[in-house]
């Protein structure tokens, strides 16, 4: 397994040994005492699967604490542009992003801990979102930023992606009091 420490502190991205054969391929997605060690940690509750179409992003979004939320990320089909803000107040890298592509093909993962928010963008058709939550699905402690705040300055390549009507009026950073 291969294992980036990303510049974002906290983020890190696996990428698993594929081992392939006549029949196809298999990777261990999860294996808690392996990802412990290179420091993933989470007492995994919860795990959630979108389906999508090329072009849809959702995000950017976090659940407040007590019910904050580290995922474990990957895309079980097709491909996409994952990116996380980091909102912890006394971090240096405050209000920073970091981008990622995420793919079926090299299987790789994102480890995101609590004190970021978190969106993607779908790259391609039929694109299988899945991850696992550290905390459960708290409909009153969500929260999120906007995903074309122009102080994050995200670019995600797509002018006029599919959002939620929820997702469209999600607030600015400079509107917004970070949780974390
Ligand atoms: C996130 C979530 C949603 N739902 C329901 C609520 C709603 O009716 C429907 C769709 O919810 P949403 O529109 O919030 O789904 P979505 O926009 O895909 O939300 C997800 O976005 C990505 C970027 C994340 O990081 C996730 O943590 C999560 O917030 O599913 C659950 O039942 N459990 C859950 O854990």
């Amino acid at each position: 397994m291969e294992i980036k420490y990303h510049a974002l502190a906290g983020i890190i991205e696996l990428t698993p040994r594929l081992f392939t054969d006549a029949r196809g391929s298999f990777f261990e997605s999860f294996n808690a005492r392996r990802f412990a060690e290179v420091g993933i940690e989470g007492d995994w509750v919860q795990d959630n699967q979108s389906l999508s179409s090329r072009g849809v992003l959702r995000g950017l979004h976090f659940q407040r604490p007590p019910y904050a939320q580290a995922k474990l990320l990957r895309v079980a089909s097709g491909r996409v542009l994952d990116v996380t803000v980091d909102l912890r107040r006394n971090s240096p890298t405050y209000g920073q992003h970091l981008s990622v592509e995420l793919d079926a093909e090299r299987c790789n993962m994102l480890y995101v801990p609590v004190g970021f928010a978190h969106g993607f963008l779908t790259l391609a058709d039929n694109t299988r979102f899945i991850y696992k939550c550290s905390d459960y699905y708290q409909p009153s402690a969500e929260g999120g930023l906007r995903w074309n705040d122009p102080t994050l300055g995200i670019s995600w390549g797509l002018e006029e992606p599919v959002v939620s009507e929820k997702d469209e009026v999600l607030p600015f950073l400079r509107d917004f009091e970070s949780p974390f």
